[in-house]
């Protein structure tokens, strides 16, 4: 039926029509924190204030670093910002976030990061929901005991002379030394005992598919790849209805052929470990089917979330301490201290008492916050303690670690490296949350942190660490990435120490 008696006319209107009920409808949702009251930062359509690498070219952590700066910047503890037309609400204020984390997480079990059935690889613990990822967590985190950590400690010391005969061919303080090629080699080497319980031996034949697994879920993405993240990140409902993954296809692939590989090998060789596939092997009712869709899942995000997180966390030591001579001075001191009194052994016990390395951890995790953001979803309705504001159930909220971590009034000078900040063990420093805190923190925090410290400790044992000229004044963050991760290979000079 016509409105008019001309077919063009009535194109026209109704074309007219329908862009007027667009735009009444993105203006009245980007009014969503104006109307509470919220202060919000200027959205623009389509996108609102999103900004990954695509299109804008900023990294995860330095965008949403731009909206913990606003916020501060007018005192405000929480404000409003849209990704795609979706309110999300940023938190700058230490205890709102630790009220949220902690004692009220009930109310905040969940994280706003995108999965789907359709790619099952993409439901894992770091993406799960409500009671499945309770579940899954109770079970993932037997693989973390202390009783577990002591085994993989005395592993990863074995792995450390796989790692000394290495650098010792590079070890001469003239040659240019790619570290994180180093320390990710090293790290592998754990984490893949810890998943599939072999040794992968990666220096002596370097492991690509435990390695690009490990690299697949958070690393640089093509930019064809950054748009369809970009639309699983703003207009999820969207991308779950065209059914499209947030995990590349070769990733995809790697798995679903490398994990069934390693349980199929277990299997037939009645091999028992203590590491993530018996697990999973243990906790399925006999007579059934493995669950390799679930195997293939937390391996992946096990990998994804262990691997990168640590080897970075390493470099950047490695890196501060070649900067900074009386730093590597005083942990080598101490790492042979610590040694002579537990008789030349590395073990658990050992390494909690580096305490001078722990600082120099904690402060490199605050300069660098591997993971830029905690993100987390209201699950029912909550109020904020003490603002008499209501946070709507289902509103997503980004907590910018990037933010929390360099804000002067925490740490002053904030980036300036000063393992000093964190010299009184008891001195409690609002925000800072490198591991995330609370029921849903970083499941592998502590294994994370022995790892890390591992593979610095076997560097510094054995060599001195200096800068080379080609070794970058500043590390430059890859915009493309969801994790710190560095644009440029970091070359540092390693001379042997002659003991
Ligand atoms: C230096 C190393 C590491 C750092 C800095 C780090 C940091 C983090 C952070 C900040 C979170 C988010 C926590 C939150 O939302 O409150 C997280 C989550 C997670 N991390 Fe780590 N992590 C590290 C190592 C590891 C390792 C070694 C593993 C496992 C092998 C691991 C597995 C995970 C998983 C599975 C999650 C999601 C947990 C859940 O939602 O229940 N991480 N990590």
């Amino acid at each position: 039926m016509l409105l008019t008696n001309n077919i063009t006319t009535d194109v026209i209107i109704a074309i007219s029509t329908i862009a007027i009920v667009i735009y009444l409808y993105v203006k009245h949702q980007y009014s969503y924190w104006k109307r509470l009251g919220v202060p919000q930062m200027k959205p623009t359509f389509p996108l609102g204030n999103y900004k990954f690498s695509f299109p804008k070219g900023l990294q995860m952590g330095a965008y949403t670093d731009l909206y913990y700066q606003e916020f501060k910047k007018i005192g405000a503890p929480f404000g409003g910002v849209y990704i795609g037309l979706t309110p999300h609400l940023v938190i700058t204020d230490p205890d709102i976030a630790k009220a949220i984390f902690i004692k009220d997480f009930n109310y905040f079990t969940d994280r706003h990061m995108y999965s789907t059935k359709h790619q099952p690889i993409s439901v894992n613990l770091i993406t799960q929901k409500g009671d499945e990822w309770k579940a899954a967590r109770a079970k993932l985190t037997s693989l973390f005991t202390t009783a577990k950590l002591r085994s993989f400690i005395e592993f990863a010391t074995k792995c450390k002379l796989d790692l000394v005969a290495h650098v010792d061919e590079l070890a001469d303080g003239k040659q240019d030394v790619d570290i994180i090629k180093i320390t990710t080699l090293y790290i592998a080497d754990i984490i893949t005992m810890v998943l599939f319980g072999f040794h992968a031996q990666n220096f002596k034949c370097e492991n690509t598919d435990i390695i690009s697994l490990g690299k697949g879920f958070f690393n640089s993405f093509s930019t064809a790849f950054q748009i369809q993240l970009l639309i699983t990140h703003c207009f999820p409902k969207l991308a779950a209805f065209l059914r499209m993954g947030n995990v590349q296809k070769k990733i995809e692939e790697i798995g679903y052929t490398f994990i069934p590989k390693a349980v199929e090998y277990r299997i037939k060789n009645n091999i028992r470990g203590a590491d993530l596939l018996q697990l999973i092997i243990d906790s399925t009712e006999p007579g059934k089917k493995l669950p390799m869709d679930e195997i293939v899942a937390q391996a992946f995000a096990l990998l994804a979330a262990g691997l990168e997180s640590s080897s970075s966390t390493s470099t950047v030591i490695l890196y501060e301490l070649a900067k900074h001579k009386e730093y590597q001075t005083k942990v080598r001191e101490e790492i042979y201290r610590v040694k002579e009194k537990y008789e030349g052994k590395v073990t658990y016990d050992s390494v909690m008492e580096l305490t001078y390395l722990q600082q120099i951890l904690d402060e490199s995790l605050r300069l660098y916050p591997l993971v830029t953001n905690l993100y987390r979803v209201c699950v029912q309705d909550y109020n904020i303690p003490g603002r008499d504001f209501l946070i709507k159930k289902d509103t997503p909220l980004i907590f910018p670690m990037v933010g929390f971590h360099r804000d002067p009034d925490q740490f002053p000078e904030p980036m300036k490296f000063d393992p000093s900040r964190f010299d009184n063990k008891n001195e409690k420093h609002g925000g800072f949350y490198p591991f995330g805190v609370g029921p849903r923190n970083c499941i592998g925090g502590k294994l994370g942190m022995i790892q890390s410290k591992l593979a610095v400790l076997a560097i510094i044992e054995n060599y001195e660490v200096s800068l080379s000229p080609k070794t970058p004044d500043t590390l430059e963050i890859d915009d493309g990435a969801f994790l710190i991760q560095f644009k440029n290979v970091i070359y540092l000079k390693l001379k042997k120490i002659q003991k």
